[in-house]
């Protein structure tokens, strides 16, 4: 797992970055159970005492490097969305006494129900999935008020889960957290609310009225309004930094905690999206999402309240097999390297002669598909390809679900439209250039990569302010424009309308239940 850190000045420079990677197959961590396959990013579950230690570690790293917490006026942050804590009985107290001679961890470490929090890579609770739309009158009906259909990875599922099959466990908790609302609650020394932005990924809450649907609450577990605490707008001043960060870290006592978020929606804070412009978020999971004004929930994507102004929404599709199903064909065809499997792209034609694919070595979520299945120009289903090819199939599938995806959902590229794209291979030229010629439209980057980061550092500029009804775009105006980094190829469009049809064809062949409903 990873941590980041990004302070800017006034004049929103980014003053400091900092990245703090943590392998949960450290042995201290080991013992805490779980389910830990091959690598940390393909778990389903972390433990939340890593974080916590996490957090520990880069305060820690930042204090010996002579970080200036005094001169920081307001904090805010991004969790991975979807994931939950559970707080024990009796850790409201604690959190509220940290003492300032110890570690967080040391302090925390008996306040939590469940030691391996649920992340969004779990994809178990199918059968709560079901009763909950059965519940609501169907998967349409639930995305009508919560703004998707029911998810395995969304927050009210896994809930019901832990109460189903440990409902012990679900009693002793008194309070439920996202990671966002968790980390918030650390710097806060006190239960953060969670804002309304990331408590659109829950399945949870009404996105008209941003209250808990009472509904779905009660299909999950009972007693849940009261676990989950009340929501906030996601620029909402919490409160002032806990006495503790004070004390062991020299914060001022003025530092405002403003409302933590999930990572996507911090990400497009970060990104400055604009009407029209479309963001592409290539980290571990692949995440596209569009600045929307009327919400058209379907059963395929999500509708998220916007992260910068209340009245408006996010769309957002998110797609598992991202950086995690690159890095496995990098290293089955590129040897390991990143410079070799852009080299195979440049090496091979736009279009690929006609072969495409589809890579999904886990159970994909847009489509709902799994498996490797790849298919020569003549629509035949083949064993495998030559390596440039392959690399070059995967890449193109990607983009190609993803802009056919958008397109289901209304998205139209218009003759303005740019592509802000973000994460970690949005450092690699060559994978935007075919990202470019698949949507025909610019690929634009921001200079950091860690969008939600330096969303989040806005965004806690912005909450100082927004309750005068300062927009986030004014208060950011300053900042560095996005910039071009590639342009579409002019055979881009000639070669790629038709592969697309194919492509939104043969989808059809691979998904695992054609007759379901997204
Ligand atoms: N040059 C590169 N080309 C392609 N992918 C890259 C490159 N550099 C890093 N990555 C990918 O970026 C991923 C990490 O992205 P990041 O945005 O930090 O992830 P997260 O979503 O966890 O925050 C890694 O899994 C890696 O596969
Ligand atoms: O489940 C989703 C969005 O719905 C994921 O996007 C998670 O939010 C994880 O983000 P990354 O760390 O992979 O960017």
């Amino acid at each position: 797992m990873k941590l980041k850190v990004t302070a800017v000045d006034e004049q929103l420079r980014v003053t400091y970055e900092e990245n703090v990677h943590f392998d949960t197959d450290l042995p201290e961590f080991r013992t805490q159970g779980g389910v830990y396959v091959h690598s940390d990013r393909l778990t389903v579950t972390s433990p939340v005492l890593m974080w916590v230690k996490a957090l520990d570690v880069i305060l820690e790293k930042m204090k010996s490097s002579g970080f200036n917490f005094a001169q920081v006026k307001a904090l805010s942050g991004a969790g991975q969305q979807h994931g939950s804590v559970y707080w024990k009985e009796g850790a409201h107290h604690i959190l509220k006494n940290l003492s300032p001679d110890l570690p967080l961890h040391q302090s925390l470490k008996a306040c939590f129900s469940v030691s391996d929090s649920p992340i969004w890579m779990d994809s178990s609770t199918a059968s709560q999935c079901f009763s909950l739309e059965k519940t609501v009158g169907g998967a349409q009906q639930l995305a009508n008020i919560t703004g998707s259909r029911a998810y395995e990875r969304f927050t009210g599922n896994q809930i019901a889960k832990i109460y189903s099959q440990n409902p012990e466990v679900y009693i002793q908790t008194e309070r439920i957290t996202l990671v966002s609302s968790f980390a918030a609650s650390l710097f806060l020394g006190d239960y953060a609310p969670i804002d309304y932005s990331d408590g659109s990924g829950m399945n949870l809450l009404q996105i008209c009225d941003k209250r808990w649907s009472m509904t779905c609450l009660n299909a999950c577990a009972p007693g849940l309004e009261e676990k989950l605490g009340h929501t906030v707008p996601s620029s909402s001043v919490l409160g002032s930094i806990a006495p503790y960060y004070i004390q062991r870290y020299g914060f001022s006592p003025d530092c405002k905690v403003v409302a933590f978020t999930g990572d996507n929606p911090a990400s497009l804070a970060g990104m400055r999206l604009e009407e029209g412009d479309i963001a592409i978020s290539l980290g571990t999971s692949d995440t596209l999402f569009l600045w929307i004004q009327e919400p058209m929930p379907a059963t395929e994507g999500h509708i998220l309240c916007n992260p910068v102004d209340s009245r408006a929404y996010m769309a957002l599709l998110c797609f598992k097999n991202g950086s995690l199903m690159r890095e496995r064909i990098r290293d089955d065809c590129a040897s390991g390297s990143w410079d070799e499997f852009s080299k195979a792209l440049t090496s091979t034609v736009t279009g690929n002669n006609g072969n495409l694919g589809f890579y999904f070595d886990v159970m994909e979520i847009t489509p709902e598909a799994v498996g490797i299945h790849r298919f020569n120009k003549d629509n035949k289903k083949v064993p495998d390809f030559p390596k440039e090819v392959e690399i070059r199939a995967l890449i193109e599938g990607q983009f190609m679900a993803k802009r056919i995806h958008a397109e289901k959902l209304g998205y139209k590229i218009m003759p303005k439209t740019r592509i802000l794209a973000t994460g970690g291979a949005s450092h690699n030229k060559e994978i935007l250039q075919v990202l470019a010629d698949v949507f025909n439209t610019p690929v634009y980057t921001i200079d950091t990569a860690n969008s939600a980061c330096l969303g989040c550092a806005y965004r806690a500029i912005h909450g100082l302010v927004a309750e005068t009804s300062v927009s986030l775009a004014d208060v950011v105006k300053l900042a560095p424009a996005p910039r071009l980094v590639v342009t579409p190829a002019a055979e881009a469009d000639e070669v790629y309308l038709p592969l697309l049809e194919r492509y939104a064809e043969l989808e059809q062949k691979v998904l695992c239940n054609p007759t379901s409903s997204g």
